[in-house]
């Protein structure tokens, strides 16, 4: 049953509207979640479906009545809100504060009779703050704030909470606990969760539907498997410089510059290295990656030149071919001390003959494993335990500084 839905619905201020044509709806125990760019009327949309904000035009459903024409209390006894504003607590103890969210089952004025008392332990409960039950709120932290904030809104016992951007001011690991928290609550209470992230990977890996917001409409609105893809992340967002990747959830900065070092990878080996010569503006090219390695996705997103191979076979000869001339172009080689197996054993070939051809080659690999795979060659190698000490000593090599054998041996083994 869709609990809340909207219709033709459109959402601003003095009759202008910020967003329009929204036509979005929540079903019990789903949670759904707004992502934009800044200004794009996430804000204004949460306010006016809960009833704060009277829309521009259009309708707002709550278990099928209009919401203007639902009476605040049996209002508030439907859905209750977590705003960014902050809420000042004044003197008042964790307690008292979500004790204040009974209001709608007890009146402003009521006394909490047992039953309140209990509904308001279980919120705290719900979100792991019983322990914070007699603190002032005012000394809390943003993240104890935060929960104690969700535990008023759900002692309403509402059937819907919206929040409006509540990781906002969270450390990593209070985020994926609040988020964790209104996980539980839509999927073991059934209360449908409507929320706005600015933290796209959270809300594509944590919530049921997505509402793309962007330039006064929604561009997208669905399950975020079905809706969301690199295309419309970098549209929404307007991404020039950084890429998204759908697959890893994470952004990427780009490195389009033209390359100056041939980056052996694979296994996850190469995407540190690839994201440190982007820091520094150096322009890096990756082979021979395969293509369902991770390394091929991140060198992809970043958009660097690869050259790679089909998934599970060996490198086969006209791919390293391919790979040996482009990385002729280059005059530095960086070995990230991928490991080695029977399909990218060719990799290990590239070091040798980019030796033959005078090129500069740094690896990542132990003196001990160089010489393994190397021989005797591997005494011309610069080892470099460390991925921060290859841009210093590309720097070097840039500015045609000797690097003599003790600096290389103390500074990067
Ligand atoms: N009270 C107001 N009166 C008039 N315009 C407003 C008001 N509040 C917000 N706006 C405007 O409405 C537009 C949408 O703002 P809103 O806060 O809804 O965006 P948002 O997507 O929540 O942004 P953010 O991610 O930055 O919080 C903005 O252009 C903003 O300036």
């Amino acid at each position: 049953m869709k609990i809340i839905k909207t219709e033709n619905l459109s959402v601003g201020y003095e009759n202008k509207a910020v967003v329009d044509g929204i036509e979005i709806s929540g079903l019990k125990g789903q949670v759904v979640c707004l992502l934009g760019p800044n200004g794009a009327g996430k804000t204004t949309i949460l306010r006016t479906l809960s009833g704060l904000l009277k829309p521009v035009g259009g309708t707002v459903y709550i278990n099928d009545k209009a919401v203007d024409e639902i009476k605040k209390k049996d209002l508030a006894k439907q859905l209750s809100v977590v705003l960014t504003e902050r809420f000042s607590g004044g003197l008042m103890t964790v307690f008292e504060v979500v004790s204040m969210g009974r209001y709608p089952h007890t009146g402003y004025l009521g006394r909490l009779n047992e039953t309140d008392l209990e509904k308001v332990w279980e919120a705290l409960e719900s979100v792991n703050a019983e322990k914070l039950s007699g603190r002032y709120f005012e000394e809390l932290s943003d993240g104890e704030r935060q929960k104690v904030l969700v535990a008023r809104a759900l002692v309403q016992e509402p059937e819907i909470i919206v929040l409006d951007e509540p990781t906002t001011h969270l450390d990593i690991r209070h985020r994926l606990e609040l988020i964790e928290i209104l996980k539980k609550l839509s999927k073991e209470k059934n209360i449908t969760v409507i929320l706005s992230l600015h933290e796209i990977d959270m809300a594509l890996k944590s919530c049921d539907k997505v509402v793309l917001v962007k330039d006064s409409k929604i561009i997208g609105y669905g399950i975020p498997e079905d809706v969301v893809d690199e295309t419309i992340i970098k549209t929404l967002f307007s991404i020039r410089d950084a890429n998204f990747n759908n697959l890893l959830g994470s952004i990427e900065i780009s490195n389009l510059m033209e390359p100056k070092v041939f980056v052996l990878g694979g296994n996850g080996y190469g995407s540190p290295v690839y994201r440190l010569l982007a820091k520094y503006g150096i322009g890096a090219f990756t082979g021979v990656i395969h293509r369902n390695d991770v390394d091929y996705e991140i060198a992809r997103t970043m958009g660097m030149g690869i050259e790679s191979e089909e998934p599970f076979v060996d490198i086969s000869e006209s791919t390293y071919e391919k790979a040996k001339m482009n990385m002729g172009k280059m005059d530095i080689l960086v070995d990230t001390g991928f490991p080695v197996g029977t399909t990218n054993r060719r990799n290990i070939e590239m070091v040798l003959h980019a030796l033959e051809k005078g090129k500069t080659v740094i690896s990542m690999r132990s003196k001990d494993e160089c010489r393994r795979y190397f021989g005797s060659d591997s005494e011309r190698i610069i080892n470099c335990r460390l991925a921060s000490n290859i841009v210093e000593i590309i720097g070097k090599l840039e500015k045609n500084e000797y690097l003599s054998k003790e600096v290389k041996e103390k500074r990067y083994c």
